[in-house]
């Protein structure tokens, strides 16, 4: 069983019941239904694939819980000691703009972009999201733990186009629905349906064969593969490589985390795998954008 994520679920639960509490599932309902227009974040992968050119989502992360802070200095005004795991909450970092990253990666040729919202364990925000997406019109993923058609709702009130959810987070985490807990692959439905009426994308992400296997009971074309091992921490490229044969044609497969150079890339469309998700490799570079096109064109 994975810590860490057991960890950011019991917290995440808690966060959840906090927003509800300020502000009522009815309130957000409404705003969730007059928002801005959603953007196409399907079409937006296919259209590079349909090119021939690999469909990049660039991430948007100021830090992780395996490696800590990756892009921005850390003010004066905190310590470097808080930002140990799950501790971030009180860290004020310098140099980082979710803006100027989210316009270098669109003119470099990103797809899309993933902007992680979650705050104690990756240092992201809401208002990251927002800000990203105003600065150019690339559809954006929520990155964060979804438990509850309630941050379904919020996702889309902050602009979000798509929503992840990770098939190990309801595996793992017994959270309680109407009358009792709920079977996985049923809230999982519950929220990709919520996502689809909103006019949202859904991407499913699985590390293994039997998650694959409740993953491809959902309806959406984009499967996630997360090259990363959540109790390890972990990255080996061979676990998207190993699911290539379940995959059914009509799914679209994106490879997640740990890709890190020009022949990573090559080793994955080789066997034609042309949608990835990228955080850290970009982050750490000056400009995010020029180091995408340093990886992928
Ligand atoms: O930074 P990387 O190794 O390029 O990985 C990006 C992305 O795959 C990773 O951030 C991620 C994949 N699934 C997640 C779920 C939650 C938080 C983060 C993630």
């Amino acid at each position: 069983m994975s810590d860490i994520l057991n960890k950011i679920l019991a917290v995440k639960a808690e966060e959840v019941a906090a927003a509800k509490a300020s502000k009522p599932l009815a309130d957000i309902k409404a705003e969730a239904e007059t928002a801005m227009l959603p953007r196409d974040f399907v079409g937006a992968i296919r259209s590079k694939i349909d090119q021939g050119l690999p469909a990049v989502i660039a991430e948007i992360k100021q830090a992780s819980p395996s490696k800590g802070l990756l892009r921005g200095r850390i003010s004066s005004s905190s310590s470097a000691s808080d930002l140990t795991m799950g501790n971030t909450r009180d860290v004020v970092i310098e140099g980082f703009d979710p803006a100027e990253i989210a316009v270098s990666y669109a003119k470099q040729g990103a797809a899309c972009l993933s902007v992680l919202t979650d705050r104690q364990f990756f240092m992201g925000s809401a208002e990251y999201l927002r800000q990203a997406r105003a600065a150019c019109e690339l559809p954006v993923l929520r990155k964060d733990f979804m438990l509850d058609n309630y941050q379904v709702y919020e996702a889309r009130v902050m602009g979000a186009d798509c929503i992840l959810l990770i098939v190990s987070a309801f595996l793992l985490f017994p959270y309680p629905g109407e009358g009792g807990t709920v079977d996985p692959l049923v809230r999982m439905r519950q929220l990709e349906s919520l996502a689809h009426s909103l006019g949202m994308a859904v991407l499913v992400e699985v590390h293994d064969a039997d998650e694959l296997d409740l993953a491809l009971q959902l309806t959406t074309p984009m499967i996630g593969v997360n090259n990363r091992n959540l109790r390890t921490f972990e990255t080996h490229l061979d676990t998207t490589l190993q699911l290539l044969d379940r995959m059914p044609s009509e799914k679209i497969v994106i490879t997640e985390s740990g890709i890190k150079s020009p022949d990573d890339v090559a080793l994955l469309r080789a066997h034609q795998v042309n949608a990835f998700l990228v955080g850290e490799t970009f982050m750490r570079a000056d400009d995010p954008g020029v180091e995408l096109a340093r990886l992928f064109f």
